[in-house]
């Protein structure tokens, strides 16, 4: 489906979406052509990057003594500035084979990071080769990647929950008229899991084994009939690898914390709405996009809390790289630098 991309003697404008948990490279005219974790491999002696995406993802939590997988970004912003440059570059290098200009490039970012981490992005961006960089926030590159009009006077719901950063915003005329940010997404709901298979049953599991779970039989609202999972792990107690079956509810149980909190920022951007916008929302219903609006009942529990209607977007995890991507053709309205 994802393809290298070969341009010869045009400027290549791409949109990237730098996620916490993956990266998606959209180019003008061709649509997402890369997508991959944001994780790297890097040799600690000689800062050498041993492997970048699926490949260093496979090695998290596996890394012999002087290699370390990590994700340069943690809660939907730049944690290791070095890293990301790089992985921006490689990246953009694989993207786009062979062109003759720099590209013009658009990141979208969540909706509450400051100035500085605003700078920060856009500096790494232009190290990593772009001639000019543009910023848009996750929340309308969400809603436009979800296909709705941004521009009409009337309000759009969009909760966007990604690996590190849930975002709320209410839309119209294509601004954000009141948005929420907050560092409690699918990443923190896989924490949840490592704390509560360690409490309950003396084991620990890595990052992936969580993420696995959640995915299998995770759900934010109780499942018609209950799911099993197997897992391996090691007994806190014997130190000795164990196996054991871990059922949906107890995920249920488990996610009560991180997803309590998202179910508040919802319900405190509501409150915030000024009544016009909140009565098309209410009409409207709200949308969801980002990974994880695929845990199941997430969408079932907003509901009830909200009394609104919940929709997932077509395909979740790819509107705010394909909103990003649409967004270059008015880029010079952003004004990058
Ligand atoms: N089927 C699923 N069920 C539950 N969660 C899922 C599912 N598929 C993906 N996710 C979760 O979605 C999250 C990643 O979503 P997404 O790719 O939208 O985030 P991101 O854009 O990288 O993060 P951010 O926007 O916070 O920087 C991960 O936590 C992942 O585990």
């Amino acid at each position: 489906m994802y393809g290298r991309v070969v341009l010869v003697g045009l400027r290549a404008d791409i949109g990237i979406d730098l996620g916490t948990s993956s990266i998606l490279v959209y180019v003008k005219g061709k649509g997402i052509v890369l997508q991959e974790p944001s994780v790297v491999a890097v040799d600690q002696y000689t800062n050498k990057f041993l492997a970048v995406g699926e490949d260093a993802r496979s090695m998290l939590g596996r890394t012999p003594g002087n290699i370390i997988a990590k994700r340069p970004m943690r809660n939907g912003v730049i944690s290791d500035y070095d890293i990301t440059e790089r992985l921006l570059n490689y990246f953009i290098k694989k993207s786009l084979n062979r062109y003759l200009f720099k590209p013009r490039v658009v990141v979208c970012v969540p909706s509450g990071i400051t100035e500085v981490e605003k700078r920060a992005v856009t500096e790494a961006s232009n190290n990593a080769g772009a001639i000019r960089t543009y910023i848009i926030e996750e929340p309308i590159a969400a809603a436009i990647g979800a296909g709705i009009d941004i521009t009409e006077p009337n309000g759009n719901m969009i909760i966007d929950i990604g690996g590190g950063t849930t975002d709320v915003a209410v839309i119209a005329l294509g601004g954000i008229v009141v948005s929420s940010s907050i560092k409690v997404a699918g990443d923190d709901c896989d924490d949840a899991i490592i704390r509560y298979i360690k409490k309950k049953h003396n084991m620990i599991v890595g990052e992936r084994t969580a993420e696995k779970l959640k995915h299998n039989v995770g759900c934010a609202y109780p499942l018609e009939e209950e799911k099993f999972e197997e897992i391996k792990g090691r007994n806190l107690l014997t130190g000795l690898p164990v196996n054991i079956s871990v059922s949906s509810s107890e995920i249920l149980e488990a996610l009560q914390e991180p997803i309590g909190e998202i179910v508040e920022a919802v319900l405190s951007t509501l409150e915030k709405t000024p009544p016009e916008l909140a009565a098309d929302i209410a009409c409207k219903g709200i949308l969801m996009t980002g990974g994880g609006a695929l845990l199941y009942g997430m969408d079932k529990l907003l509901s009830k809390k909200t009394g609104i209607e919940v929709n997932i977007a077509h395909n979740p995890i790819e509107c705010v790289a394909r909103g990003t991507g649409k967004s270059l053709a008015w880029m010079n309205l952003l004004g990058g630098k």
